[in-house]
């Protein structure tokens, strides 16, 4: 069964999910913007919610603009804190090379993902416990078929 959680909003449509079980709400815009090729802008969605305590909700990109036109989120996932209550703005990002995008106010330009988080209680050490990993990362593990060092 699918886990719900009561988020208060003001909006003038609300965020729908396009089928059950999945896990975006479709944002829309509330203002026209011509995004010129390799151009971004902030763009208004004229909602504003009130998350519980323990939840965020995260701003990310519709693959279908994505894949078709190169619209994509500057900054994604965007972070919606639990105490902020202003708009809810999409930094759309136009990486196509060619064609200018023309947002219409209504179209679905962004999801919504409500997510519990956590918040850390950072706890200084002198040295951290031993891991499988230990300190590899950027590609250490390889990026084809070996395994071990990366090429
Ligand atoms: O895509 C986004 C990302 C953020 N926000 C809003 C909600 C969030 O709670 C607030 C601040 O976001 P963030 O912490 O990512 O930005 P900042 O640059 O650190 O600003 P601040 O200093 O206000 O925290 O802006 C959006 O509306 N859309
Ligand atoms: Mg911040």
């Amino acid at each position: 069964m699918t886990e719900s959680v009561d988020v208060l909003i003001i909006a003038p449509e609300l965020p729908s999910y396009a089928h059950p079980g999945d896990a975006g709400a479709d944002l829309r815009a509330a203002e026209a913007v011509r995004l010129d090729p390799g151009q971004r802008a902030l763009v208004g969605t004229g909602v504003a919610i009130a998350l519980p305590d323990g939840f965020a909700a995260f701003v990310v990109p519709r693959s279908g603009l994505a894949t078709k036109h190169g619209i994509t989120i500057v900054n994604s996932p965007g972070t919606v804190d639990a105490g902020y209550r202003g708009e809810i703005k999409v930094t759309l990002l136009n990486t196509d090379a060619r064609e200018a995008y023309d947002v219409a106010v209504g179209d679905r330009i962004a999801q919504l993902i409500v997510m519990p988080v956590s918040r850390a209680r950072f706890v200084p050490v002198e040295t951290l416990p031993g891991s499988a990993r230990g300190e590899g990362g950027f590609g250490s593990s390889g990026y084809g078929t070996e395994t071990g060092a990366g090429r």
